[in-house]
């Protein structure tokens, strides 16, 4: 329910001073400036408040250790498309694209709109299956998994969608605890200390009992974010996390990300149009153009690529978002 109207026909009064509200990212260090090493490896849960930390610390342990089991078992992809072709109708939206993210890793996918790079995420979570090629999460072919074993996958791999897709008749609070609540080993204070936490590191602290009609853009992807991390995922996809956002809040997010894989090891692939957030995020670039994979390999290799279409793409996203 989009309006925000509750399930049972109430509708929940509209937060008051609304355009008041702000992210409050204290404990992921505003600022425009580059974010020192030293904030980035600055534990995640020196951001919460103390009341739960020790419950939100140990949440964090657990995620942590999973995922560095994921990184310890080899260099064995985590996420794999070999040979994938997708079209709809006689459009061709993917012809041949192969790539890979390791373990632990954050993979960007550019390339100019309408290119497949929604559609290629989409793949993964099993929402659009590929016309051919193959598709591994850990390990295994997704491709013709049915809606059953896709659940399965969709508790290790999670989107984190453009508007954030929160359940709008639920809070925000409520949004951050239903992953929790799936996992049927947590009372209802561990959930009330685990959501408070989450919401608190991703810099919307107190906002538990707003809907998310009542969140800016920013907010709600950082909700989204908390609520991705309520179900402790081996991978996180985020499909254009910096569009609709001011740049302070893009910088923010991308340090987020960046915190999450550096400390819980996370598998990542993040969607941008945005160069700069690439340069500040990929160990690997995937670049899609007229159907193809018009590049795949690190970020280094990408700086150092002759492809014209590639040095176009880079000197217009200099112009477009000037230093
Ligand atoms: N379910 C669908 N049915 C038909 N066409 C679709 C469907 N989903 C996507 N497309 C088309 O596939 C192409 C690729 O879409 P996609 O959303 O992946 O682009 P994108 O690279 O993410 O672009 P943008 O940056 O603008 O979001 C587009 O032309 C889109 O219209």
């Amino acid at each position: 329910m989009a309006d925000g109207t509750q399930e049972n026909g109430s509708q929940k009064e509209p937060a008051e001073h609304v355009e008041e509200l702000q992210p409050n990212h204290e404990g992921i260090h505003a600022t425009a400036e580059n974010t020192s090493e030293e904030d980035l490896n600055k534990p995640l849960v020196e951001a919460v408040s103390q009341d739960v930390a020790e419950e939100v610390g140990e949440f964090f342990e657990q995620a942590a250790e999973q995922n560095e089991t994921n990184i310890d078992e080899g260099n064995k992809p985590y996420i794999a498309f070999e040979h994938v072709y997708k079209s709809f109708g006689s459009f061709k939206v993917l012809e041949d694209v192969s790539f890979f993210v390791r373990p632990g890793e954050t993979l960007c996918i550019l390339g100019r709109s309408g290119v497949g790079k929604s559609v290629s995420l989409q793949m993964l979570m099993g929402f659009l299956k590929p016309d051919q090629g193959t598709i591994r999460v850990a390990g295994e072919n997704i491709c013709s998994f049915n809606e059953r074993q896709m659940l399965e996958v969709r508790r290790k791999v999670t989107m984190v969608f453009q508007n954030g897709a929160l359940f709008d008749s639920f809070s925000v609070g409520e949004n951050v605890a239903f992953p929790l609540r799936e996992k049927n080993d947590l009372d209802e204070e561990q959930i009330r200390q685990i959501v408070k936490g989450l919401l608190e590191m991703v810099g919307v602290a107190g906002m538990d009992d707003l809907l998310p009609s009542d969140l800016s853009t920013g907010m709600k992807r950082s909700v989204a974010i908390a609520r991705a991390l309520a179900s402790q995922p081996e991978a996180i996809l985020y499909d254009e996390p910096t569009t609709m956002v001011d740049p302070l809040i893009a910088h923010l997010l991308g340090d987020l990300i960046e915190r999450l894989k550096r400390q819980l090891h996370l598998t990542s692939i993040v969607v941008t149009h945005d160069m700069r957030f690439a340069k500040k995020l990929a160990d690997r670039v995937l670049f899609l153009h007229e159907g193809t994979a018009r590049f795949f390999g690190t970020l280094q290799e990408l700086e150092h690529s002759d492809d014209p279409v590639l040095k176009e793409f880079m000197a217009m996203d200099e112009l477009v978002l000037p230093q």
